[in-house]
């Protein structure tokens, strides 16, 4: 058994890993980064990267098929080539992946131990079964991992994850895609559009993330119009049947339909990687899902030397906010026990389905009911959108009443990735409507439609 003694510790080499590793060696201190699984970051390796590249194949089958109202012809059959989609993923998945592999190769050897971490104690940790390491600090940065509901394990190896279908050398002819929350949405839309024959099951009437009953209804319909979501599906059994996968479920027509599958993709959501960290040999205080009760400004567990970042500590499990928690985590563990707050930045989220769905400041169910006035647009005659027939979607903007300043918005639309920044950057500044209103709208642009929203909600405000 080998014996490392350090000033800070780090469970996990992902993006938050990563960025508090650089955080706590900037602040002087000596740091060891611990990793147990590949090198490579859940970001490129199997989640925002490999996702966004079927979604760019998918993109482009759907945008081949739909060239006839502009009079365009595409002569002949559309064929999608599931090796070739597969083929350009994975590589250029894998050519992401190379630069963060070059990154950590630049790191220091004595800097990096691979293996998994437990806890022994507060500051003792024992990594598989090699070594013991000594910390005077800790950074909890394991990241997330599916949650898979107890019955789907009835179809063995014929039920997949994300991380499965990046692996894929083809695609397969029919998935049945469990949970219409982010990742479910996305790759369900894509595989649909490449081909593949998708039912998208949902337990709770959710669609994506979310909160404003509007704009989920009307994302519920625009989807269902291209492929089949039931988000709140009646199903009666899962069997595995040979190779196949047997669902029997009561349609949304009310009829009930026994269907086979190559593959059950169980989208249902993530959890953070805290299971056999081994904190109950701790003196942390810890909730009911096992994570240590955290500040979420500091990151720091209770007043202990032990900090938590990225989905681990499951605030916002996304790329960004990983990476800025990271840093966070590894300066605080470094000043440890002068602790500041870390950077947070205006809420944002966005997802890549087709429309875009789209979420900036608070969401509509964490606002004050009474508190706040809503504005609303419909892109369907929206002039540019309408333009690119990309005229499908709905928007709230959210203001406060009595102050005009400007809330939040959730969405559904075209170029919602990139209005997200602008009304993200507006809510991060402190904007009230009337000052956005002041600002420039050039003609003709789908924030033109933002600018009608914002102009109804204006028209509300009490002040
Ligand atoms: C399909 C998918 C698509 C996504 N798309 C987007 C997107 O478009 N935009 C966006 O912002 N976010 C997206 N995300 C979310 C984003 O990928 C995550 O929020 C981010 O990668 C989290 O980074 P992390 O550092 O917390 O975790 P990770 O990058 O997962 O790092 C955690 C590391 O800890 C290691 N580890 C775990 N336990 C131990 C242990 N005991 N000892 C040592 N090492 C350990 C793991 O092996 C792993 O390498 C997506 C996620 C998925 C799954
Ligand atoms: N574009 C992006 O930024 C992006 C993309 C993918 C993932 N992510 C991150 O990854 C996180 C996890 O994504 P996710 O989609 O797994 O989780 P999620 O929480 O967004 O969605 C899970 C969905 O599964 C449903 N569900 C739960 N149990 C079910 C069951 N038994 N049957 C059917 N449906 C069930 C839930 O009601 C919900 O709709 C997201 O919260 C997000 O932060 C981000």
């Amino acid at each position: 058994m080998n014996t490392i003694t350090i000033d800070v510790a780090i469970l996990g080499a992902g993006t938050a890993g990563l960025a508090a590793y650089r955080a706590a060696r900037a602040a002087g201190k000596t740091a060891l980064l611990i990793e147990g699984g590949p090198y490579g970051t859940t970001c490129a390796r199997v989640g925002c990267m490999p996702s966004k590249l079927l979604i760019a194949a998918a993109e482009a089958a759907h945008e081949a098929r739909h060239t006839a109202p502009f009079g365009v012809h595409v002569v002949g059959d559309i064929v999608i080539d599931g090796r070739e989609v597969m083929d350009r993923v994975r590589r250029e998945r894998d050519r992401f992946v190379s630069f963060v592999l070059d990154s950590v190769d630049g790191i220091p050897a004595e800097d990096k131990l691979r293996g998994y971490a437990r806890f022994v104690d507060n500051l003792t940790l024992l990594v598989d079964d090699h070594t013991t390491v000594k910390a005077d600090r800790v950074v909890i940065a394991t990241g997330s991992s599916p949650s898979i509901p107890e019955p789907f394990k009835v179809f063995g190896d014929r039920l997949i994850v994300n991380d499965d279908v990046f692996s894929w050398k083809t695609l397969p002819r029919r998935v049945a895609v469990f949970g219409p929350g982010v990742i479910g949405l996305e790759l369900g839309q894509a595989l649909s559009r490449l081909g593949v024959d998708v039912r998208v099951f949902g337990a709770r009437g959710g669609v994506g993330p979310l909160s404003d009953p509007a704009i989920r209804d009307y994302a519920r319909t625009t989807f269902q119009n291209e492929f089949y979501l039931d988000p709140d599906a009646k199903i009666e059994s899962m069997a595995r049947d040979g190779d196949e996968a047997v669902i029997r479920y009561v349609s949304l027509a009310g009829e009930t339909v026994t269907e086979r599958f190559d593959y059950v993709l169980a989208a249902t959501g993530r959890s953070p990687n805290v299971a056999g960290l081994g904190l109950e040999n701790t003196g942390l205080e810890l909730d009911a899902r096992g994570v240590p009760l955290f500040d979420r400004e500091t990151l720091q567990c209770g007043n202990s030397p032990v900090f938590i970042a990225g989905d681990a500590n499951n605030i916002l499990p996304l790329l960004h906010e990983a990476a800025d928690e990271g840093k966070t985590a590894g300066s605080n563990a470094a000043s440890y026990p002068d602790v500041k707050p870390g950077l947070r930045r205006a809420p944002i989220g966005v997802v890549f389905s087709d429309p875009q769905i789209a979420m900036v400041g608070a969401r509509f169910a964490d606002l004050e009911p009474g508190s706040f006035v809503a504005g609303e647009v419909s892109f369907e005659n929206q002039g540019r959108s309408r333009v690119m027939l990309k005229n499908r979607g709905l928007m709230h903007v959210y203001a406060d009443k009595a102050t005009g300043r400007f809330l939040g918005a959730e969405w559904i639309g075209p170029r919602a990735e990139n209005i997200a920044h602008t009304l993200a950057w507006a809510v991060q500044m402190g904007l009230t409507v009337e000052q956005m209103l002041e600002m420039p709208f050039y003609h003709p642009v789908v924030e033109e439609g933002v600018r009608t929203a914002l102009r109804a909600v204006e028209a509300k405000v009490t002040n």
